[in-house]
């Protein structure tokens, strides 16, 4: 008989390469999601399979600010900060998933910025779309994670919610370490939107 008791895996391992970056060579490992075919990477440096608490960042695909530069957002800083940080380090991992928009999408994304470039902030734009404030599947990041063997994490980032969120489908956080960069005059609003509403804490 066959045991269905194991919860299903919603992402295949395809493939991995090495990928020589500023901040030093990562290995590159792609994911594919069976019923979106959605792809998704890790990216990662030293040996993060051995059980100790491995440094971590659980990145959220943005486009605008990851490659085009964007000055609205602090991803494409916190981004490269994390990849810095695990150089340092010698060892960690980048779990970057393609949840554009907090999973809202590019498109929506850009009609979500159209409002705030009409007054409303990053959340009420969002519930003017009749859209989610965020959309976003950390199950995803506990599948790549499990697949790269590492089981606890001290992860990235200045959102309590994304530590209690992966908490709760099963990563291990032993401890938050702040990503605090990339602010400027065009996203100070934004980032104050987000320790006010979404909980973030912004120093
Ligand atoms: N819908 C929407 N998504 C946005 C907006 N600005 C950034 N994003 C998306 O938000 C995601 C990043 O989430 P953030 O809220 O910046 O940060 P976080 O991942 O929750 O927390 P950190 O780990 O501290 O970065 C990316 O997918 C971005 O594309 C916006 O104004 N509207
Ligand atoms: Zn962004």
């Amino acid at each position: 008989m066959i045991n269905n008791t194991h919860t299903d895996n919603p992402l295949r391992f395809v493939a991995a390469c090495r990928l020589p970056t500023e901040w030093g060579e990562f290995t590159m490992h792609g994911f594919e999601e069976l019923r979106s075919g959605q792809e998704h990477v890790a990216l990662s440096m030293g040996i993060i399979n051995d059980g100790a608490p491995v440094l971590a960042r659980v990145h959220s695909e943005c486009l605008t600010g990851d490659a085009l530069f964007s000055q609205r957002c602090d991803c494409g800083p916190q981004l490269q900060a994390a990849m810095q940080a695990v150089q340092a380090k010698g060892r960690g991992v980048i779990v970057y998933l393609r949840q554009e928009g907090r999973g809202i999408g590019l498109i929506n994304k850009i009609r979500a910025y159209q409002l705030q470039d009409q007054g409303l902030d990053t959340v009420e734009a969002n519930v003017a779309l009749g859209l989610p404030v965020d959309a976003r599947d950390f199950v995803l990041a506990k599948h790549i994670l499990d697949y790269l063997q590492v089981a606890s994490v001290h992860l990235m980032t200045n959102n309590p919610q994304k530590v209690a969120t992966l908490n709760r489908v099963g990563i291990d956080v032993v401890e938050r370490v702040p990503l605090e960069v990339g602010q400027n005059s065009e996203n100070a609003h934004y980032l104050s939107t987000k320790a006010q509403k979404l909980g973030h804490i912004l120093g």
